[in-house]
């Protein structure tokens, strides 16, 4: 599925990671999902509970029904139940499963799994070795624990707003949801380590994160800034906070970055652009001053590129070892020869979408490559066989779907199935 990539090349399906490890998945829209996804990809066996109508994502714009573009950007290699788990049968089946699994991971409102009876505290009395994962707007514990959270308001609270965009303007937010994903990556760290130390030890664990606390531990420079005594970090458009010139750069026709960030690359900065002088100025001689001075410096170097295209520039900077590149929306990236030499996109069949472009996985492991084994679920597609496999009888199951405890959606049903 990843054209021309050694490390995936290969043909044995069966060697992943994570092969025979099960994941029980009760989360939502964006960060535990993309936890579970990345679980997925390694080869998990993940089963996704969803509530009655489904995960808000399947819902979202270009939606056909219960299939929408935004579920299975971030739900492949899943499995997907539809439980009730208002109904204590429904809670019954989906604890029968957890006590299978080896790893849970859910990112409700602090409270909403307890209420449910599926929380750490119920679950580890009948599967002590579970690795149990909890992702939520601010934590479990602490004064906004019971607060739902979502990336904006922890991009707000997190600092992130606070040095995104430029001083003087309305506030602004990193264009991706910048903290839901960063949660789910580090919640997605916490359980990998929380299974090798299973592995070595049989116990399991409770592992606790938050958007709001994904968010500060992405403040690195922000945060070395503050606590190093020089100010409250401020916004500063595409600069560095450590480096100049270091930004967008004005061209003829547009911008491109630069990043002469080092002594080194800025010499050959200000000689690629023909203005050796720069390399003279007291004011510009190493790193502190070229940042002191940010602004003067980017008008000095912006006099210059000014007169000349992008592309040229491009190719003079790179000749002379310069990192840069163009500034680029989703269709050139997509369409970028780079970008489809990784076999970063990849197309799958689904029944209602047909053929899907998706980002695959962007991790090569050439033991054990991540890769695209199922394509993202329909709505309850796998509700009868989870619970055959948890020794529900086919009568059981009849009346938990008669009495909607469980839906399900048969896929042969589908106009589009081949
Ligand atoms: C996203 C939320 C703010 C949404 O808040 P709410 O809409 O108020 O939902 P809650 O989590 O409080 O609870 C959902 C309710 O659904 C119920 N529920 C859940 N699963 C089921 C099933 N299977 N069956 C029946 N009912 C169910 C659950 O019991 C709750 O009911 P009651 O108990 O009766 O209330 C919150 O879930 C949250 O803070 N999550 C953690 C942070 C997070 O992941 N945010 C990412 C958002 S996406 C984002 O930021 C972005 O895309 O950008």
């Amino acid at each position: 599925m990843n054209p021309g990539h050694p490390a995936t090349a290969t043909k044995d399906t069966h060697r992943a990671a994570l092969s025979g490890v099960r994941v029980l998945d009760i989360t939502q829209v964006m960060a535990g999902p993309f936890c579970t996804m990345l679980l997925g990809d390694l080869g998990a066996d993940v089963i996704k509970v969803e509530p009655p109508g489904g995960d808000p994502t399947r819902k979202m714009a270009g939606s056909r029904g219960t299939e929408s573009p935004s579920y299975w950007a971030i739900n492949r290699n899943k499995r997907a139940i539809v439980v009730n788990l208002k109904d204590p049968r429904g809670q019954q089946l989906v604890r029968d499963i957890a006590a299978r699994a080896d790893i849970l991971v859910e990112n409700y409102k602090p409270g909403v799994m307890a209420r449910l009876g599926l929380s750490y505290d119920e679950i580890r009395k009948i599967n002590p070795a579970i690795v149990y994962a909890s992702i939520s707007g601010f934590g479990q514990t602490g004064p906004y624990a019971t607060k739902g959270g979502f990336d904006l308001v922890a991009q707000g609270m997190s600092g992130i707003m606070s040095v995104t965009g430029d001083a003087g303007l309305p506030p602004m937010k990193c264009g991706i949801p910048v903290t839901d994903l960063a949660a789910g990556l580090l919640a997605l760290y916490a359980i990998l380590a929380a299974y090798i130390h299973r592995l070595r030890t049989g116990e399991g664990q409770y592992i606790d994160t938050s958007l709001l606390e994904a968010g500060i531990a992405l403040s690195v420079w922000e945060s070395a800034q503050y606590f190093s005594g020089r100010g409250i970090p401020e916004p500063m458009g595409s600069a560095h906070r450590m480096s100049a010139p270091y930004q967008a750069i004005r061209c003829a026709d547009g911008y491109i970055t630069l990043g002469a960030a080092n002594q080194r690359t800025w010499e050959r900065f200000a000689r690629a652009i023909g203005r050796p002088d720069l390399l003279e100025r007291p004011e510009y001689r190493d790193d502190t001053g070229r940042v002191q001075n940010r602004r003067r410096l980017a008008e000095e170097v912006e006099s210059v590129t000014a007169t000349r295209p992008r592309d040229h520039w491009l190719h003079v900077l790179e000749q002379a070892g310069v990192p840069c590149g163009p500034i680029l929306n989703y269709a050139e990236v997509f369409s970028d020869p780079h970008v489809q030499a990784r076999g970063v996109v990849q197309e799958i069949d689904h029944p209602v979408g047909g053929k899907i472009k998706m980002v695959g996985p962007v991790v090569k492991m050439s033991a054990t490559p991540a890769r695209i084994h199922r394509r993202p679920p329909m709505y309850g597609e796998h509700t009868i066989a989870v619970l055959r496999e948890i020794g529900r009888s086919d009568e059981e199951i009849q009346n938990l779907l008669e009495e909607g405890v469980v839906e399900a959606t048969s896929v042969s049903d589908c106009p589009n199935f081949a």
